[in-house]
């Protein structure tokens, strides 16, 4: 299975310049791709389009070949952003959010140290960090192919981030999963990724 943007044009509004024109990128499994370029190209753009939360203006998001579009069910393709608060219902308890899409297996909250407690709490009884780790597990589902990192670690401290680097490198090499790693700071890129792209076209 991989995971394709091909020829990729996207417009947030009608009238306005493309974000993104003719793009291509493919992130196969067990794959590490960075993703730099200036602030303001379209990264997180692009990573909305492949997690299909935006739907492309032109060329497609394919999934093993076919229309991510036309994929019923749980999405393999999951994004986590570096905004956990917003990605979040913040009326919601953390648990009812973390099960609304299914089971997460134990193992994955055991590793990300997410206390069993948590999940009686809203989004903001938590620090930024905790929910951070919370928002991985909650992507991590067992359906899960590719995740999609955009700047995931940028506002937390040195020692969060390489725990957190540390376990999603060991579950992706597990489960053969194809990650898409996006940071301004290009040595994280260097230690973490197979591979790595810029995006200024
Ligand atoms: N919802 C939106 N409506 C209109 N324009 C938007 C929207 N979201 C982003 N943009 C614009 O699209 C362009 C690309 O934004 P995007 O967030 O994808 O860039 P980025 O490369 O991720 O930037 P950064 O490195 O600063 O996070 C920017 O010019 C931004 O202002």
């Amino acid at each position: 299975m991989s995971l394709e943007a091909k020829n990729l044009s996207f417009r947030y509004r009608r009238g306005q310049p493309p974000v993104l024109q003719a793009v291509n990128l493919t992130v196969h499994p067990g794959e590490r791709v960075g993703l730099r370029g200036p602030s303001g190209r379209g990264k997180t753009t692009l990573c909305k389009l492949l997690a299909g939360y935006e739907r492309p203006c032109g060329g497609q998001v394919l999934l093993n070949g076919r229309p991510l579009s036309g994929f019923r069910g749980c999405c393999p393709v999951q994004l986590i952003g570096q905004h956990p608060e917003t990605a979040v219902d913040p009326l919601l308890r953390l648990g009812d959010t973390l099960y609304e899409a299914g089971p997460v297996e134990e193992e994955v909250l055991e590793a990300l140290h997410i206390a069993p407690a948590w999940l009686d709490r809203y989004p903001t009884e938590l620090s930024g960090g905790e929910l951070q780790r919370f928002c991985i597990a909650r992507a991590l589902r067992p359906e899960t192919r590719f995740l999609l990192c955009d700047e995931i670690t940028a506002m937390l401290d040195l020692v969060t981030q390489a725990q957190i680097w540390e376990f999603l490198l060991d579950v992706a090499s597990r489960r053969d999963l194809g990650l898409l790693i996006v940071s301004h700071q290009s040595l994280l890129l260097e230690k973490l990724c197979t591979r790595i792209e810029q995006l200024d076209v």
